[in-house]
């Protein structure tokens, strides 16, 4: 069988050549991706690593090509996705949200999503990309993905991606994930040698993975796991991935909260073309990126302007400039990097404002990615 190449779109963008989001979002049944299709089946197909652009995608390069062959177009495994009559209708009509994810039915984002827009219609998304991409060009209303997690720390693509787009972050939504290790009705611990799933959700579960002795091998999603070991009828391997996929994909639980802390928290963002008016009458985050001149204290300063005013910071991550990695500075040369915070207060108080006043007479750039409700649910 021939593997597609696939690329991310926003390559595609970037070197100039325009393409649409994917063929198949005609097709009332397929989600939401760049793959081969043939008229009676459809391929599920993900790239192996040495199609894939390195860490671009954040994934790690032993990423496995997966391939599920011939699943026939009406089989209830398929998401339901994009249907062309629905791209025209607004949100305000009555229509249901569609918030894009990335995964297949059962991966965790789609139970954010479901969090984040109760009874929303959640349209999975093979990239991270694509996610962005399908907002920006009306396809759905909305993207909810991953941004931190209390274990595997940040999701770093998400982090460059929120720059590369123009969306806006409109909330937040922290999800509690306890992953079960799922395998074939019949298969029991001791059969196991390996164990497939998202490089994120693996990193969650090392201690118990390294007590088992398993061979981890990275997929694109959790739940995408759970449905290669389930059509592929797989005795050897184990999924790890939530409950719900077990009960999508007709797998047995073999052991349950199996992450290494049993409060494991995924923190996901809610993005949209259009930012939300910020407000006052609860608690606020925003988040920035910014990057600074090389120098002593640069950075010293630049949290300053929020400690001077009592703004309380929630949440700071650095990232390389890529497109000017080095910079000379008295016959040195310092890598340079793009400072993402979130701190506690709206756009909408003046403090806010006036310390964001204060970072710009010294930041090289400044965006705001959003000012959005506080997700107080786990408080
Ligand atoms: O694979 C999934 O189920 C996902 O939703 C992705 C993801 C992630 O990217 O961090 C989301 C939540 C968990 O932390 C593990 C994996």
């Amino acid at each position: 069988m021939a593997v597609h190449t696939v690329r991310s779109l926003a390559t595609h963008l970037h070197t100039g050549t325009s393409r649409n989001i994917s063929p198949s979002h005609r097709n009332p049944n397929a989600a939401i991706r760049l793959s081969y299709r043939s008229p009676k089946l459809r391929r599920f197909i993900s790239v192996s690593s040495s199609l894939r652009e390195g860490n671009e995608h954040g994934k790690e390069n032993s990423v496995r090509a997966l391939e599920v062959k011939n699943i026939p177009e009406e089989s209830p495994l398929l998401p339901k996705a994009l249907s062309s009559n629905q791209l025209a209708e607004p949100v305000s009509n009555g229509s249901r949200v569609r918030v894009a994810y990335q995964g297949v039915r059962g991966a965790y984002s789609e139970s954010a999503a479901e969090k984040a827009y109760p009874n929303c219609e959640a349209v999975p998304c093979e990239e991270f990309d694509t996610a962005f991409e399908a907002v920006e060009r009306w396809l759905v209303d909305r993207a909810v993905l991953p941004i931190e997690n209390s274990l595997g720390g940040s999701i770093h693509r998400n982090y460059d991606l929120l720059l590369r787009h123009n969306l806006h972050i409109v909330g937040e939504v922290k999800l509690a994930v306890r992953h079960c290790l799922l395998a074939n009705h019949g298969v029991n611990l001791v059969d196991l040698r390996r164990v497939l799933s998202h490089p994120q959700a693996l990193a969650q579960c090392e201690n118990t993975l390294t007590r088992l002795g398993l061979v981890r091998e990275a997929v694109d999603d959790t739940a995408g796991a759970a449905k290669l070991i389930a059509l592929e009828g797989l005795s050897d391997a184990a999924a790890v991935a939530s409950a719900k996929a077990a009960e999508i994909y007709g797998l047995s639980v073999v052991a349950e909260d199996i992450q290494d802390e049993s409060d494991n928290v995924t923190r996901f963002l809610m993005l949209a073309r259009e930012p939300i008016i910020p407000g006052t009458n609860k608690l606020f985050k925003t988040s920035i990126v910014f990057s600074l001149e090389e120098g002593p204290g640069v950075l010293f300063k630049a949290l300053a302007v929020f400690a001077l005013r009592q703004i309380n910071l929630t949440k700071m991550e650095s990232r390389p400039l890529r497109k000017t990695p080095l910079r000379a500075s008295g016959g040195l040369k310092y890598f340079d990097y793009l400072f993402y915070v979130d701190f506690e207060a709206s756009m909408a108080d003046e403090v806010a404002q006036n310390a964001l006043r204060h970072l710009e007479e010294f930041a090289t750039f400044l965006r705001v990615l959003g000012s959005y409700p506080v997700d107080t649910t786990m408080l």
